[in-house]
């Protein structure tokens, strides 16, 4: 399937690798515009962006609420590395835009540069090298230390941190980790001993971090910590700017307590006026720990690869804001969208209120999925009479959950005399609605029961749900009064509990019908209630 039927114009803002974004010139079956356009400031992007698809950023981008806002035409942004703290992804996601990254491209560059500045940290080569380029030839002031028995703390355990320790083990040092995900299991298997930040604090003679820029993870290092290290730690951040507090740092080295630190990332960046550069004791780079030739092609090929993935397929392999779901497992639910989708569409016709709550329910085989992709189908379904409202997989739970719908997954294995089966039941204020349905093996899907009674109805076209008290010629009075309206019955569904208590009709027919003649059809004796249905 192609997504697009006019040219696709992709915009880079930053400078890419060329090699890197040869696969977008290559892919000529894609009718793609190629715009480069570097160094541009907010004011001038937000004006050249307007008709923009795809956005191609690394990190000096930002991309804020007002670019996305001015990118009218907008379907993914490419991030060209791992951090996503340059991209305003709550903006994005309410648009239903995708943000894609490439996470494994520059993991080895950005360790290779924390060890070589962990190493220069210790050596003070900058500093040396400085001192002899201003005609010194200094042996005394730059006596450094060694790494080897050294304690190197690493905090954030990812696939950078994880790199890193290999790394430092190679220098003989003792690594001690911290991540809210690493189990002991994991830091055996790795040969590195799981602490706690406090006690890397305590016991650490470097300390570098890795975790991404989160509201958890920003100022994780300031005064309080500092005072629980040991007198004369180095501290690295090659991470983001702000996981340190730089205030706090600038003191802490004034004072001692530091005897140094290595930084190629800066809560502001570009980096110039930092007072952090004053000090003798701070080397730094500018932002370089992906600067590699191999890092630099290598995430530039990820994102071109999502791209013509995402305009040929409609799905990407490292999405930032849906689910991330490998294509074997996407293969195994994806039979079923179309039926979630039309049962989240069946039930916002019947309900008559606003939706409070979205059950979906899988039983049998569907249950052993990743379901996640489904339920945001139901959701579409949902809001497929909301006019006006783009919803897709990208924003479909966050647009629910944005206007007060909880979503809520059930799993079952069992699932009485089916092999799988998908149950929405959506709650308003004063109502609840059921409807389940199903894949029979050759004949496609099914709607298998409606508010608990058994049915078999094809989910597709126009239909009719009629509420109705089981009650002789109930039935027939209907058929006849549709006649008389020259609406065309093609099935007939009937379900009820009890005989002569409440029962549920639904009647597939050629066209759609108008309010008038549903309003005709309602005021028969014992029929309560008649929506008309479109699939
Ligand atoms: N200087 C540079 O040029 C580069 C910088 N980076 C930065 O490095 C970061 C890490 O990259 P990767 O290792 O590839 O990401 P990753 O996602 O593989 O690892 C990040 C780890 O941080 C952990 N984490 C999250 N919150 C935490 C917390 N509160 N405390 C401790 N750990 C926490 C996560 O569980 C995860 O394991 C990126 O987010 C990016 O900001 C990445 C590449 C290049
Ligand atoms: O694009 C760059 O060079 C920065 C890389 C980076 O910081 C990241 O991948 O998170």
């Amino acid at each position: 399937m192609t997504v697009a039927t006019k040219a696709i114009n992709i915009f880079i803002a930053d400078p890419l690798s060329e090699d890197g974004i040869a696969p977008l010139r290559a892919a000529t079956d894609l009718d793609l515009n190629i715009i480069v356009d570097t160094g541009l400031s907010q004011e001038e992007l937000i004006s050249k962006i307007a008709d923009v698809d795809v956005l191609l950023v690394r990190s000096q981008t930002t991309v804020t609420r007002e670019v996305i806002a001015a990118a009218t035409n907008l379907k993914l942004i490419g991030r060209a590395g791992v951090g996503v703290d340059n991209i305003d992804l709550t903006a994005a996601t309410e648009r239903g835009i995708i943000v894609v990254n490439a996470p494994d491209g520059n993991t080895n560059s950005a360790a290779e540069h924390t060890i070589a500045m962990m190493t220069s940290l210790a050596r003070y080569i900058p500093q040396a090298y400085n001192s002899l380029l201003n005609g010194k030839w200094d042996r005394k002031t730059y006596v450094g230390v060694e790494l080897k028995n050294k304690t190197l703390g690493v905090v954030g355990f990812g696939r950078i941190g994880v790199e890193v320790a290999h790394r430092a083990k190679g220098s003989r040092m003792n690594v001690l980790a911290y991540d809210p995900f690493l189990t002991e299991e994991r830091a055996q298997e790795l040969g590195v001993t799981k602490a706690t930040v406090e006690e890397i604090c305590e016991q650490a003679d470097f300390i570098t971090v890795h975790t991404p820029l989160l509201p958890e993870t920003r100022n994780l290092f300031n005064k309080e910590k500092f005072a629980m290290m040991k007198d004369g730690v180095r501290l690295i951040n090659c991470a983001r700017g702000g996981i340190i507090n730089e205030d706090d740092l600038y003191d802490a080295i004034v004072s001692g307590k530091v005897a140094g630190a290595a930084l190629d990332v800066f809560i502001e960046e570009p980096a110039t006026d930092n007072k952090l550069l004053t000090l003798p004791q701070v080397i730094a780079t500018p932002h370089l720990g992906a600067s590699t030739i191999e890092a630099q092609e290598s995430v530039a090929v990820d994102v071109s690869n999502d791209i013509i993935k995402f305009f040929n397929t409609g799905t990407v392999t490292n999405p930032v804001n849906m689910p991330s779901i490998p294509k074997e497992k996407l293969a195994q639910v994806e039979p079923f969208f179309a039926l979630a989708e039309k049962l989240g569409k069946f039930l916002v016709q019947v309900t008559g209120e606003a939706v409070t709550e979205l059950n979906v329910s899988y039983a049998g085989e569907v249950a052993n999925y990743d379901v996640r992709p489904l339920t945001a189908s139901a959701i579409k379904g949902l809001f497929s009479t909301k006019q006006g409202t783009h919803v897709n997989d990208v924003n479909a739970r966050y647009l629910a959950e944005q206007i007060g719908i909880k979503i809520n997954e059930h799993k079952t294995t069992t699932a009485k005399g089916f092999t799988s089966l998908i149950t929405v039941e959506v709650k308003t204020e004063n109502e609840v609605h059921t409807i389940a349905g199903t894949l029979l093996n050759g004949l496609g899907a099914r709607i298998v029961k409606v508010e608990g009674f058994g049915v078999d109805l094809k989910p597709e076209g126009n239909i009719l749900y009629v509420k109705n008290t089981d009650k002789p010629g109930a039935i027939g009075r209907l058929a006849t009064k549709l006649a008389e309206k020259d609406i065309n019955i093609a099935t007939m569904q009937v379900g009820r509990a009890d005989v002569g208590g409440q029962a549920v009709m639904l009647l597939s027919i050629d066209n759609a019908v108008t309010t008038e003649e549903i309003q005709y059809v309602t005021e028969l004796d014992n029929i309560d209630e008649v929506k008309a249905i479109s699939l």
